[in-house]
């Protein structure tokens, strides 16, 4: 028998022993599990059985207060372990399927012995609650798994690094606990492994890439020194994928004080959050809240405003009609000054200029804004704009509790009175009988009652306005920032959209930054890590405006500067870029591409400047190839998409460069007969294997087979137009077609010509 044959059967007799004691396991866990849970409903029937309730005397009030507590106390406890249990029996189902996928053999300096380390998704004892039969991937012994190759070795432990010597290193494919593959290897991690992972078709839901995390992406995910992680990564490199097994290995490495609560990731769309939301429960953490900064902002907009999506934006900005005022506007609200030309206003306006709406009551003005503006600027100049205002709505709360009692007897009252309904009346009898009077004077008691909460009822809605601090007029302090700074035509081209309660998607931020700067907006507290994807579309008053939401917050952010699709993205400046001035900031760059094939990755990285500096993954695959379909674009284009899709080769997108585009296509494909699927900006699933899509919606996402519908010069001539193409064709994982109708721009013509077949 070869030594290869005695390893293969000693693994498969370990995993089968390792698999047999999961089982026994999981039954006894069944079985404690029954019991607790026949206690926890006994204890909840019988609750008040065993409480004694006697509320005579003070004493006796105390003592059945504490015989309530003790039972709640002992249910609540029962609870919790029944819940611990379940936790722990869904760990081993997961473990039962592939209890491990790696292993090292480690001798530690001053050992004789090397221990064998096998790692999986849980950590899992022995019999005897003894010896690890698995480590956790995320327990600091495993690092080494992801860290070194055979030989020299360490890992970090609270006393100080272990330091020792990695003999073997092997992986393992096992699928229903049964062993299907093993590799040695004398890399971090083995290519086969990756080979066999990478080759497999697309999966609607991302998938954790815990048995495989290379060594540069294990420096994202187990980093702890930043403040602010800067992860510049290029298509594909697995930055989205890092992070999320970052956020698993936070939780677990935290796990005493940390939940998946404290963790809010900033995904681009809807269909994008949904595609990442398996990863986390795939690895047994619950789902870490995910949001976009549109509908962050959507929530924040006052009552009948409307603001402007960023993929609307996006399509304006590609359009054919581009205001040069707005691109002026864009240029100024994007750019990295613009936080310091805010704080040097926010700084005037310690003595004068803050401005002030008048306050009504009952559709009369109840405090004007000069009598705001007076009482505000006459507050010691020392004290900061929020400390002020705090003071302002102090008074403005005292005055309106005057106003309540002043308001009482007029006659407005005794007309609202009689519009009350049945059910106020009751109440207010039944609340006059209680507290009924020796005198017996019910009715002067009923009308006073009646006519405290008419006002009240009334008053209500300027209460809350003050409470909200809402008594500076926003829209006119940001029209006038930009006057002040003497950019007077963008003022006006904002006053013209505010008349109408439009918000352009640059102007969201500065205006909201602006308004928590002068209201001192409470803090997330509660939220200590966030997480921003397509970081790279971000403009800084966006990454600023979270830094003042979130203060106490971490941040990690991750982008590709060639992937930027916004108009403003272009101009050099990105937050991607570390602030040097920044302290406990840190940039990880990822330059290794592991979702296309290696030819589809030599064609798209000729398509950027420095893309020579990305390294493929040595995955075989066809060609991209270019079909130049001339007048014949609608049928050659919708022959092709036939033929991809009879082949069953997996997902197909159709990418476009705007949304008008792919309604086209769809219509199209749909005259046709083929069933696609079009998919806007509130798309949340995919329903189809053949899609057609924008190339913005298509970002941090991946299909089996890319059809790019028009890479002609026509279509993509601009410089920006660069990283959309950019963008779209390196969504394919294993086959990319670009029909041109017409001729090729340069960006692909230059350099690219060997990378590609014409079709
Ligand atoms: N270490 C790995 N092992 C296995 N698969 C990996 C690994 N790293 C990345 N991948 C795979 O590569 C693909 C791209 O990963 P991911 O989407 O995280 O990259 P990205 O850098 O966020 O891409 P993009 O910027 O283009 O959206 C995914 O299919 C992912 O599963």
């Amino acid at each position: 028998m070869s030594q290869e044959h005695r390893d293969w059967q000693v693994e498969k007799q370990r995993l089968q022993t390792v698999t047999s004691l999961i089982k026994k396991k999981k039954e006894d866990l069944q079985e404690v599990s029954a019991d607790l849970k026949k206690d926890v409903i006994e204890l909840r029937r019988t609750f008040w059985d065993d409480v004694t309730v006697n509320i005579d005397e003070p004493d006796d009030v105390l003592e059945t207060q504490a015989s309530m507590k003790q039972r709640a106390e002992l249910l609540s406890e029962r609870e919790r372990s029944h819940g611990l249990l379940h936790q722990q029996a869904k760990t081993l189902r997961r473990l039962e399927e592939a209890p491990y996928f790696g292993r090292i053999d480690f001798i530690e300096d001053g050992e004789k012995e090397a221990e064998p380390i096998y790692i999986g998704i849980a950590s899992l004892m022995d019999e005897n609650d003894e010896d690890f039969l698995v480590y956790d991937w995320r327990a600091p012994i495993s690092s080494m798994y992801y860290d070194f190759a055979p030989g020299r070795a360490q890992y970090p432990t609270i006393e100080g690094d272990v330091e020792g010597e990695i003999t073997l290193k092997r992986q393992y494919i096992v699928k229903g606990g049964e062993l299907e593959g093993m590799f040695d290897t004398g890399l971090t991690i083995g290519d086969e492994l990756l080979q066999a992972l990478l080759g497999q078709q697309s999966t609607p839901q991302m998938k954790s890439i815990v048995a495989s995390i290379q060594r540069e992406q294990n420096q994202v995910i187990r980093n702890e020194r930043s403040k602010i992680l800067i992860v510049r990564g290029v298509a594909g490199s697995g930055k989205t994928s890092a992070a999320l097994q970052r956020v698993a290995y936070l939780l677990y490495k935290h796990r005493e004080k940390l939940n998946a609560g404290n963790m809010l990731l900033f995904s681009p769309n809807p269909l994008f959050t949904r595609y990442v939301s398996n990863v986390l429960p795939e690895l047994g953490e619950d789902n870490l809240q995910q949001t976009t900064l549109f509908h962050h902002f959507q929530k924040r907009l006052p009552k009948g405003w409307q603001l402007e999506s960023p993929y609307a934006q996006i399509e304006y900005f590609l359009s054919e009609q581009v205001e040069p005022i707005r691109s002026q506007g864009l240029a100024v609200k994007t750019s990295p000054e613009l936080s310091d030309q805010l704080h040097a206003y926010l700084a005037s306006l310690s003595d004068s200029g803050l401005m002030f709406k008048d306050l009504y009551f009952r559709g009369d003005v109840w405090v004007t804004k000069m009598q705001m503006e007076q009482y505000f600027y006459q507050l010691d100049e020392r004290m900061s704009i929020p400390n002020r205002l705090e003071l302002v709505v102090e008074w403005l709360l005292q005055m309106l509790q005057i106003t309540e009692k002043e308001e009482r007897p007029n006659t407005w009252v005794d007309e609202e009175m009689d519009l009350l309904d049945e059910e106020t009346y009751k109440r207010v009898f039944e609340k006059v009988n209680e507290n009924e009077d020796e005198l017996g004077n019910d009715q002067m008691m009923e009308e006073t009652l009646l006519r405290k909460l008419v006002v009240r009822r009334k008053i209500q809605p300027l209460r809350k306005q003050i409470q909200a601090f809402d008594l500076v007029d926003m829209e006119k302090m940001y029209i006038q920032f930009y006057r002040w700074a003497n950019n007077k035509v963008i003022a006006e081209e904002i006053g013209y959209f505010f008349q109408d309660k439009k918000l352009h998607w640059e102007d969201a931020a500065p205006f909201f930054y602006l308004e928590d700067q002068l209201k001192g907006r409470p803090a997330y507290a509660d939220i200590r890590h966030i997480f921003i994807d397509e970081a790279q579309d971000y403009a800084s008053i966006q990454i600023l405006y979270l830094q003042n939401l979130f203060p106490t917050s971490r941040m990690t952010l991750l982008g590709d500067a060639n992937q930027a699709v916004h108009a403003h993205t272009n101009a050099g400046h990105s937050p991607l870029i570390e602030d040097p001035s920044a302290q406990k900031q840190e940039t990880i760059t990822l330059l290794r591409s592991y979702r296309s094939t290696q030819p589809i990755v030599e064609f798209t990285k000729r398509l950027i400047p420095n893309g020579e500096q990305i390294e493929s993954f040595e995955r075989p695959g066809p060609k991209p190839e270019i079909m130049h379909t001339g007048d014949e674009h609608e049928k050659d284009l919708c022959s092709l998409v036939q033929e991809l899709t009879k082949r069953d080769s997996g997902t197909v997108a159709v990418i476009t460069k705007t949304f008008a585009g792919s309604e086209q296509i769809w219509e199209w494909l749909d005259r046709e007969g083929m069933s696609a699927q079009l998919i806007h900006e509130q798309t949340s699933e995919f329903k189809e294997d053949l899609l057609v899509l924008p190339v913005y919606l298509a970002k941090g996402i991946e299909f089996d087979v890319v059809v790019v519908s028009d890479a002609s010069a026509a279509e993509y001539h601009l410089e920006r137009d660069r990283y959309l193409l950019y963008t779209a064709c390196t969504r394919a994982m294993h086959e990319l077609y670009l029909c041109a109708n017409g001729e090729l721009p340069p960006l692909i013509t230059e350099g690219v010509r060997q990378s590609y077949v014409q079709g």
